[in-house]
């Protein structure tokens, strides 16, 4: 048996005992799932009993603090509260899937806790809060130069390629956005947040918060109103990030009057060929060539033409290449990512590795798979959290 797998039939065995008995199973095989496993009481002196002075933050899924280990290691301890015997196995399925995960561009997984009602999952500590406490604050924005931002760029592409790519299971995140980037010591980006939305049963008895399947203005219009899921609706969401980076605003600021939707409002400099009016003014330097193709990369991933928008592979590409051209951007996709969506039910998925979830897909035999490809397994777009 393999390491990996040795470690999913540990937790398995944990995850069994802590449904039947409902008790602790934090006495059972610590040591021997290397370190995997935390208990409750280790992570209850990390974070002084879960102190709202350690409090992070709250997300969709629940509080977030900070926690000091006894070996001085500084993590992030996010608490969930799942009940049902499917929240567990959703659970299971997560961990499994997380552990199998690793990439410098995506927050590390450590470990988990699960005793009784109480699941959580550790991960590693980053200092610098997420990209949008900088970027979208005037003072914070002048930390992040253009070499920082360009470096943002290709990092979180680096990591989105990496999961629908390279990763075991092909993984869509569905919930790219400046607060789901995190950023370490160097202002380096790590991807957060991929696929906790399968921790969560889709059942009705749960919070819609619980059930979020994408933020507004980042959400690819055929997703957000047919529930279409595809690699190219965490495509469009990446290019509505490139953009706000480079412009350092919101993709949605009401008080920018006419310029309020970035996307629009980007397509309509492109049209006129004032594409680095765009930029943030706050940089006081900016590599012009670099800016302008960025802003032309996050129009080409906008696109309404789901085929024509690149696959990260090709972001990728364009981003570490000096040589390659860039095509022009066809008319960005608006419509319907501002509030109009519809709920769109299909059947579970039945081909993915870990059996439960929506967005772990098995690797077809190559190429890109098209939207009709993943529509048959898509999945239910249930609520989206509309202030965030
Ligand atoms: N590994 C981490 N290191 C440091 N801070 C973190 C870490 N993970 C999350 N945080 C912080 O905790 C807060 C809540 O994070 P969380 O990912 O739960 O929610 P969110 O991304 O802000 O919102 P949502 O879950 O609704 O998308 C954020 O402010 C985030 O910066």
């Amino acid at each position: 048996m393999g390491f990996l797998s040795y470690l999913c039939s540990c937790l398995d065995k944990r995850l069994k005992s802590a449904t039947n008995h409902g008790g602790s199973a934090a006495d059972e095989d610590a040591s021997d799932t290397n370190g995997l496993f935390f208990q409750l009481s280790t992570l209850q002196i990390a974070t002084c009993f879960f102190s709202d002075l350690n409090k992070l933050g709250h997300g969709g899924f629940g509080p977030v603090y900070k926690g000091l280990m006894p070996s001085g290691e500084e993590v992030a301890v996010k608490k969930l509260s799942l009940n049902s015997r499917q929240g567990i196995r959703e659970f299971t399925n997560e961990v499994r899937l997380l552990l199998k995960v690793q990439h410098r561009n995506l927050v590390t997984l450590l470990g988990c806790c699960v005793e009784g009602p109480e699941k959580m999952l550790v991960y590693e500590y980053l200092p610098n809060k997420s990209l949008d406490y900088f970027l979208f604050d005037r003072e914070k924005a002048s930390s992040l130069d253009w070499m920082t931002r360009f470096r943002i760029i290709t990092g979180v592409a680096r990591g989105l390629l990496y999961l629908h790519e390279e990763a075991p299971v092909r993984i869509l995140h569905r919930d790219i956005k400046a607060s789901n980037i995190l950023l370490d010591e160097l202002l380096n980006p790590k991807i957060s947040d991929f696929g906790l939305a399968r921790l969560f049963p889709g059942d009705d008895t749960h919070l819609n918060t619980f059930k979020i399947s994408g933020t507004h203005g980042y959400m690819a219009p055929e997703y957000a109103m047919h529930g279409y899921l595809s690699v190219k609706s965490d495509v469009f969401s990446y290019g509505v990030l490139v953009l706000e980076i480079v412009s350092g605003r919101k993709n949605f600021d009401l008080r920018l009057r006419e310029k309020a939707d970035l996307l629009t409002y980007t397509w309509a400099l492109y049209g006129e060929g004032k594409t680095l009016e765009l930029v943030d003014r706050s940089l006081t330097i900016c590599n012009k060539d670099e800016a302008a193709m960025c802003v032309q990369l996050g129009l080409l991933c906008c696109q309404q033409s789901i085929p024509d928008r690149p696959d990260m592979n090709s972001v990728h590409l364009m981003l570490s290449s000096d040589s390659f051209t860039l095509p022009k951007p066809g008319k960005p996709g608006t419509h319907g990512r501002g509030g109009h969506w519809t709920t769109t039910t299909t059947s579970a998925l039945t081909n993915t590795i870990t059996g439960s979830t929506n967005t772990a897909l098995t690797k077809g035999s190559g190429g890109n798979s098209s939207v009709e490809d993943y529509s048959r397994n898509s999945m239910s777009v249930s609520s989206i959290d509309e202030g965030r």
